[in-house]
């Protein structure tokens, strides 16, 4: 998946949308803790998202480690301003998927993690209200990991766009850890509706027999989502294909259609999209 300079978009016509107005459903992936995995599923909902048919963007504002771009092979690549805004890049050759992030405003990673509140929370701003992203069907929002003043701006500024409401990704480990709690929290706080709870690297996907062994304990994603009331989309076993996959900037979905993997995403992605 590696990027396809080639194909250079073509500017907007003349009175379509830019900006977020001809996005049809917003979606904001979060999680109370780092590293459980929530870059990964948000490309992974994306791929699978596109092979069903829909037209998807990915908007990468997690401050703390814009890791999407690397996910698809294009750390290096960067994005050009025309009058409608910036144009995202479009990693796969028929642009059904429409990229931008923070990492590709950088020329350092580490450049973001020093800026202060206010310039930071400007910086969100502009990439929500900046960027052309033409008539997607389903913008998924990368966010930093916990609740912070910038989810406070994020949440805001997509207030006028109704936003669909927010997938909260945990782990076996960390489901019971207060932080996803302050998340479920904060989302009640700030009326954003809770889509439902992931639970990702719940069980381990054996390279010889594709056996699922359970490492942890799993199912607290489930436990969690029933106590608090909302819905539980599905939980993902860690796949060391995935990992090396992801690593390589490749389609898992494509290369591993039959996968556990690849399988659960589609029952998350129907859970989800079910009521839109
Ligand atoms: N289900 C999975 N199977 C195999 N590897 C996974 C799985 N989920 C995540 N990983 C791997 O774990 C690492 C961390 O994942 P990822 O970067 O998505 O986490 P994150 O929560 O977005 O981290 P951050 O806090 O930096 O934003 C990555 O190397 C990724 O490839
Ligand atoms: S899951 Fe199967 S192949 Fe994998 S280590 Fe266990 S017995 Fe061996």
């Amino acid at each position: 998946m590696k990027s396809d300079s080639a194909v250079e978009p073509q500017g907007p016509e003349e009175n379509t949308p830019s900006g977020l107005r001809g996005v049809k459903n917003i979606i904001i992936v979060m999680s109370g803790k780092g590293g459980v995995g929530k870059s990964t599923v948000t490309v992974e909902l994306a791929l699978t998202l596109r092979s069903m048919g829909k037209k998807v963007g990915i908007l990468d504002i997690d401050l703390c480690g814009p890791s999407i771009p690397r996910m698809f092979g294009i750390s290096n690549q960067r994005v050009h301003q025309s009058s409608y805004g910036w144009i995202p890049v479009y990693p796969l050759a028929d642009k059904t998927i429409a990229l931008m992030s923070i990492g590709f405003l950088m020329n350092n990673p580490d450049e973001a993690v020093v800026w202060r509140g206010p310039k930071k929370n400007s910086l969100i701003k502009q990439l929500l209200d900046g960027v052309y992203w033409d008539d997607i069907d389903y913008l998924l929002i990368d966010t930093p990991p916990g609740t912070s003043d910038e989810h406070i701006t994020i949440v805001e500024a997509l207030r006028q766009y109704s936003p669909e409401g927010a997938v909260l990704v945990t782990t076996p480990q960390a489901v019971s850890v207060a932080d996803v709690r302050r998340e479920i929290t904060f989302c009640r706080k700030a009326t954003l509706p809770i889509l439902g709870v992931v639970e990702n690297m719940s069980g381990f996907i054996c390279p010889n027999c594709e056996e699922c062994t359970n490492v942890f304990s799993s199912g607290g994603g489930k436990d969690l989502a029933e106590e608090y009331a909302i819905p539980y989309l599905g939980n993902i076993p860690i796949d060391p294909e995935l990992t090396k996959t992801l690593e390589e900037g490749g389609n898992f979905i494509e290369k591993f259609p039959d996968s556990r993997v690849a399988s659960t995403m589609r029952t998350i992605v129907t859970n989800l999209i079910r009521d839109q």
